[in-house]
């Protein structure tokens, strides 16, 4: 009998749990990591993480540690789910004990404030490790519904197809249906700049502009992604894929996307200190939406919602004012 693919997911939050989960599920031995020692003790006694995922029961195969070196210890796969803006930092002191050979796989939909690194790119940076052993797993994947093993699909990318290959076996089960694709470029600009529209549309439904914004701001934002993915060397074909429309209609449309919520508590008026206060989780584009626009300047991509979300969310700029201004650009043609 062969041995038991052995996974180490480091970040017990929302995602992170919830993809152990899919893990354990699809048969894998899995280790969380997570940086509180109450955290590991309830997961592991009680098989729920009560802070992040709460009322769903965890399987046998999935435990947890603070000991990082432990959870890393003989990983095929190393799972990485933290903030992506404190991903270098964390895999900085994780880099020695990464098991020789493992393959690093990254769940951030995240672009780096200062470097506009990718999360691949963040990775590669810092552990020198190839491309050929980085994959990304992205899609509409909201954690509560798949944790509730509802049915999901999404992409495993890395430029190896054999490597995608594996992780796509190693988390493929009767309710997760993950597709390789080898255009990590695109999967991973898709997952960050669809948390940017999502702030968008939340601003938008929490102002109440109704249905006919929501699926203009959807259509623009995708535009407005794909022109930044070919700018990049993205393939244009993965935005209406599952990383790119696929999960901008998932997160755009659901109360349970922390990006949405943001947004919909902005645009209904609350200030933005009151809005991070409520806001409990990471909602990657509040800091991501201005490293994707300087991203977008360095390589002269015209992005008016990035640009617009950015004003309201970082300088204070009256959603009303945005709306007028975003609406008043010079008329042009749908496909520049
Ligand atoms: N939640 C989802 O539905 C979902 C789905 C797909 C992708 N993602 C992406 O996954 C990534 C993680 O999101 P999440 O939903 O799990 O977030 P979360 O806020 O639920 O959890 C974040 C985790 O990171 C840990 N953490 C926070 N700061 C840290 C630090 N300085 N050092 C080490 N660990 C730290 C937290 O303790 C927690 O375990 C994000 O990039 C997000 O966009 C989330
Ligand atoms: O809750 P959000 O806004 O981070 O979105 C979660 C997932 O990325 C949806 O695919």
């Amino acid at each position: 009998m062969s041995k038991p693919v052995k996974a180490a997911v480091f970040g017990t939050g929302s995602w992170g749990t919830a993809f152990g989960l899919v893990l354990a599920d699809a048969g894998c031995e899995v280790t969380l990591w997570a940086r509180r020692a109450e955290l590991v003790d309830a997961v592991n006694s009680t098989r729920v993480n009560p802070d992040y995922l709460p009322g769903v029961e965890l399987p046998e195969n999935l435990r947890a540690t603070a000991d990082a070196a432990e959870a890393a210890r003989d990983a095929d796969f190393t799972v990485l789910a933290v903030p992506s803006q404190t991903l270098r930092a964390n895999l900085a002191e994780w880099l020695p004990l990464l098991a020789p050979g493992t393959v690093l796989v990254s769940l951030m939909k995240g672009i780096e404030l200062g470097t506009a690194m990718r999360m691949s790119e963040v990775i590669e940076d810092v552990t020198k490790v190839g491309p050929d052993r980085i994959a990304v797993v992205t899609g509409p994947n909201l954690a509560r519904e798949v944790a509730a093993r509802m049915p999901a699909a999404a992409v495993v990318a890395c430029t190896d197809e054999e490597v995608a290959r594996r992780l796509q076996s190693a988390c493929h089960t009767s309710y997760f249906r993950p597709y390789t694709n080898t255009d990590v470029v695109g999967c991973e600009l898709g997952g960050a700049v669809k948390n940017v529209i999502g702030l968008a549309v939340g601003i938008a439904d929490g102002m109440g502009l109704g249905d006919n914004a929501k699926g203009s701001l959807i259509t623009r934002g995708l535009a407005e992604t794909t022109r930044l993915g070919v700018a990049l060397g993205a393939d244009p074909l993965t935005f209406s894929g599952l990383a790119g429309l696929g999960d901008l209609v998932a997160t755009c449309s659901s109360p349970l996307s922390r990006n949405h919520t943001f947004g919909t508590n902005l645009g209904k008026g609350m200030t933005l200190e009151e809005t991070i206060a409520v806001t409990k989780q990471t909602a990657e584009g509040v800091k991501s939406c201005e490293s994707v626009l300087d991203l977008a300047r360095r390589h002269g991509v015209d992005m008016p919602i990035t640009e617009t979300v950015v004003s309201i969310v970082h300088q204070g700029k009256p959603p009303v004012v945005a709306l007028r201004e975003l609406m008043s650009r010079s008329a042009k043609p749908e496909r520049r």
